[in-house]
């Protein structure tokens, strides 16, 4: 695959926004025959750029404006003002064009026909994309390989489990080999082992092709796992850009670890955590989210009777209040 082909940016950057606005105008029934108008900002002078190759994570509140976002980076919707380009294309002027190069999965819709077997929805996406047949072969027999589809082929969607239903969406936005995936919630709903194998896949299908990847999500262990950049978004402005830890680091945010020990006992002492909770054997230890859990876990194994232990991280929510919460005291003692 050739690095800055044709319509990658001049500076490297693949995906570019510069400013890029979206105003929805609602109207809202307020009373008899009478209705309101508002303007919603859904997406509010938004500018960043992603370089060919990288993974990003996209994150936020509800209502945040990722999926406007998305769905402006995909061309379904125009934006109000700024300019955008993938590929060097005008996603909403050419949007044709553009998906050839693009694949998108929605964690919460399919993209699949929900009544014939998985391998009728690929057959149709290999004529609706005019896919040349050896590269559908190809592509078709890495995706039923390294997602394990091999079974589920003859299968009607409408009886995948949720994770099964999630791989054949994920090897549908990609038989045409596009090089930028945007991806919408991939692992909402999804059990451990089914998170953990479409984490896997994606992090190989990044390393192999250099697919560039723009993953929304509310599970901060995705971007933990995949990305090393991720970017907050609220009320239609990006609040953050950069490394996760810094994010961490931002919000002072704080991890938990889940304690299961043999028996009850008083609140352990580990020095670095906090205990934010206990119920018989179980013990909840908070630590700041930026800090490895690994030699907590390990003084813990050496003093204390351990059964069990499991990491869980903050939500998105809680890290971003953190975030805003941190930025006023500082204005405040800026200001006192
Ligand atoms: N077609 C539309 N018409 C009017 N308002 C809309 C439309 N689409 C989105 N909005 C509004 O724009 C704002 C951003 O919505 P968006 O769906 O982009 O958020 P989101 O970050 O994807 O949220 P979620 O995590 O809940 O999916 C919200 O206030 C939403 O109500």
């Amino acid at each position: 695959m050739e690095l800055d082909g044709p319509g990658g940016g001049t500076d490297g950057a693949f995906i570019e926004l510069d400013r890029v606005e979206k105003v929805f105008d609602v109207r809202k029934k307020t009373g008899f025959l009478k209705r309101e108008r508002r303007r919603v900002r859904a997406v509010d002078a938004i500018s960043f750029s992603v370089a060919r190759g990288e993974m990003v994570g996209y994150i936020g509140p509800n209502g945040a404006g990722k999926s406007t976002t998305i769905k402006m980076l995909t061309g379904i919707l125009t934006p109000s003002g700024g300019r955008l380009r993938v590929a060097g294309i005008d996603p909403s002027r050419e949007r044709t064009r553009l998906a050839q190069r693009i694949g998108v999965v929605f964690g919460q819709r399919t993209t699949l026909w929900w009544d014939l077997p998985l391998i009728d929805s690929y057959r149709l996406m290999h004529r609706m994309y005019r896919i040349p047949d050896a590269r559908y072969r190809a592509n078709l027999d890495r995706c039923v390989e390294l997602l394990e589809l091999a079974d589920l082929l003859d299968v009607p969607v409408r009886q995948l489990s949720l994770g099964q239903r999630m791989r054949g969406d994920i090897a549908a936005a990609l038989l045409h080999d596009p090089d930028v995936l945007y991806l919408d919630e991939p692992t909402i709903g999804l059990d451990v082992i089914s998170k953990a194998r479409v984490r896997e896949f994606l992090r190989d299908l990044n390393a192999e092709r250099g697919t560039t990847v723009l993953l929304t999500t509310h599970d901060l262990q995705d971007i933990e796992q995949l990305c090393s950049r991720v970017m907050v978004i609220d009320h239609g402005r990006l609040m953050y850009d950069g490394p996760l830890a810094g994010l961490h680091e931002a919000g002072e945010s704080e991890r938990t670890l889940v304690v299961d020990l043999e028996r009850e006992l008083p609140p352990i002492e580990v020095p670095g955590t906090r205990v934010v909770r206990v119920e018989g054997p179980r013990q909840w230890l908070a630590f700041p989210a930026a800090e490895s859990a690994a030699p907590l876990v390990a003084r813990i194994a050496d003093r204390y009777p351990l059964v069990d232990l499991s990491v869980r991280e903050p939500d998105i929510e809680a890290v971003i209040a953190k975030m805003y919460a941190a930025s006023a005291a500082g204005a405040e003692r800026a200001v006192s």
